[in-house]
């Protein structure tokens, strides 16, 4: 595994094309719109998913409580319920659509795919990051109603620590007002039931498949190493990898670990498109990885 080095710094923009589209350094090239025509990320455009996307998150924030997330790590991390194999995960993953992404309405195999694909070309000795790509939103199978009955605010959108104040760079901030945590003394100070640099694996965070693919990945015993789980678990951590936010919590290592996720998140975030990937022709590929990193079988939590 080489060091994290080419990260945010190395992305550029080209010159000479009118379009602005951003390149990074193995050659990907960040598309200046997404596949509605609008910045990615963008909240406020008037788009045809603005509207539930902005009701997903007023639920989310008004329902994710430090008790609730409390609840939730407890009985998820149970992992009694079922044995499945990634790929069968990632296969049920052909019917799931995110309401919480402006980006995106495509079933989330494309997009794990996409993702997978993406860093593979531009880093193709890095099995493992191919692997998280492949596996970081598998946790999202939370939303198959095979699998669990938890609603969508419970499993999807961008994450946020609870037991301390939400930052004001949170997506849509202004719903936390109606979170009862928000008003509780024990949790709404900068710091709030955490100590300084006390290290984000100490931090609960909001529940949803980031923390729950990561419960998964490591009580299974996966051999990807640690950039590989931080990826996991905090990819959706949009304040602390975007907006710089919660420093304050955060240790070396995470420090070390945050340059693995920010070269993760081009590819997460850009690589959404309309352009599907031959799943049957790339399969083979990603077996083989799932083989080199996890057990056949892994136990699930379904609730
Ligand atoms: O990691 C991503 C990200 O946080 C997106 O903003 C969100 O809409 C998706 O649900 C999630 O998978
Ligand atoms: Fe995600
Ligand atoms: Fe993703």
């Amino acid at each position: 595994m080489a060091k994290a080095t080419d990260g945010e710094v190395n992305e550029k923009k080209i010159s000479n094309s009118e379009e602005m589209d951003l390149v990074l350094d193995g050659g990907f090239v960040v598309p200046n719109a997404n596949a509605f025509g609008h910045t990615f990320r963008d909240y406020n455009a008037e788009s045809e998913r603005q509207e539930g996307v902005e009701n997903f998150y007023k639920t989310n924030h008004i329902c994710q409580t430090y008790d609730f997330v409390k609840k939730m790590r407890e009985e998820y991390g149970k992992l009694d319920k079922v044995e499945m194999g990634i790929w069968e995960c990632c296969e049920l993953l052909n019917n799931i659509v995110d309401e919480s992404d402006p980006d995106l309405d495509e079933p989330q195999i494309e997009h794990l795919l996409q993702t997978a694909e993406a860093i593979r070309r531009d880093h193709p000795d890095e099995d493992w990051l191919h692997l998280t790509g492949l596996i970081h939103d598998v946790g999202k199978i939370l939303l198959h109603p095979k699998f669990s009955k938890l609603p969508q605010w419970a499993v999807v959108g961008d994450t946020y620590p609870v037991g301390c104040a939400f930052d004001d760079s949170i997506v849509h901030h202004k719903y936390f007002k109606e979170n009862p945590d928000f008003k509780n003394p024990k949790y709404n100070t900068k710091n709030g039931v955490y100590s300084e640099g006390c290290g984000l694996e100490n931090v609960l965070m909001s529940w949803g498949h980031d923390d729950y693919m990561y419960m998964v990945a490591k009580e299974n015993k996966t051999t990807l190493p640690s950039a590989g789980l931080f990826i996991i678990r905090f990819h959706s951590f949009y304040a602390m990898h975007r907006s710089g936010a919660y420093k304050h919590l955060m240790n070396k290592e995470d420090m070390e670990n945050l340059e693995w996720l920010k070269i993760f998140n081009k590819y997460d975030l850009y690589s959404k498109s309309k352009v599907r990937v031959d799943v049957e022709k790339v399969k083979p590929y990603y077996l083989s990885l799932i083989e080199k990193y996890f057990p056949v079988k892994l136990r699930w939590f379904t609730g």
